[in-house]
């Protein structure tokens, strides 16, 4: 049976990847998804936004929604803190698998737990199932309509606390509407745009911040 998409990623990797070199991961997977088939990792433009924000957050706790190939969770736990986790959600089986191995090959495996599931399911579940007090940092990257509505049941959850930061990809392209109106109306977030492209194209895309203000 022909292989997939995520599939062929994950074999340029291990071919021509070093083993336990996170930026030798991501630069791989860039290059591929570049130069061979388009793919929706974040990419080194808004990669370096996601960068500059866990640098500038240095959370204990990181929530990712939307491991796909684990490109960026990879990016996200190689710059954790001994000690600090990430916690990543996948939805789709297939794309869990292939994140496992990506997440592994890179040697950061110690620092992310993959999640399978659904968010709104997952979410509920991390405070008494994950051991979560609250989050530090949550990267949204997942179907695009949820974003707003898993932003709402965080807070209901009780995982935000004054400081916690959340960024949203695909603010442009995809687009997240319906997150935008909500947040940028809402005064307990605190909101900053960055414009950017999107991943391996000359697309404009944005990703957006949001700082909780409790
Ligand atoms: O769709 C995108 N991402 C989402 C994947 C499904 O996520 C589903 N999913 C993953 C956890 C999870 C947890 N709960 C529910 C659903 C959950 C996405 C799409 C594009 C894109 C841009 C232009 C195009 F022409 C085509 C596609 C770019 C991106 O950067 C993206 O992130
Ligand atoms: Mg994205």
């Amino acid at each position: 049976m022909n292989q997939s998409k995520e599939q062929r990623i994950l074999n340029f990797v291990l071919q021509n990847a070093v083993r336990g070199d996170p930026c030798s991961v991501m630069d791989t997977i860039d290059k591929y998804c570049s130069q061979k088939e388009w793919a929706m990792n974040v990419g080194n433009e808004k990669g370096l936004i996601l960068d500059k924000t866990v640098e500038e957050v240095n959370p204990s706790v990181a929530l990712e929604l939307g491991t796909y190939c684990g490109y960026s969770a990879v990016r996200i736990a190689r710059l954790l803190k001994a000690g600090a986790r990430l916690l990543t959600v996948e939805f789709n089986p297939e794309f869990a698998a292939i994140a496992k191995q990506m997440i592994e090959f890179a040697g950061v495996q110690d620092k992310v737990k993959l999640l399978e599931g659904p968010s709104e399911e997952i979410i509920p579940q991390l405070k008494k199932k994950y051991e979560v007090d609250t989050l530090d940092f949550v990267f949204l990257d997942h179907w695009k309509d949820r974003y707003a509505p898993d932003t709402i049941l965080l807070q209901e959850c009780n995982l935000l606390r004054k400081g916690s930061v959340l960024l949203a990809d695909n603010i442009i392209v995809p687009g997240a509407p319906e997150f935008l109106k909500y947040i940028r109306n809402n005064p307990r977030f605190q909101c900053t745009n960055y414009p950017s492209h999107l991943e391996y194209m000359k697309v404009e895309d944005a990703m957006e911040k949001a700082v909780f203000l409790g």
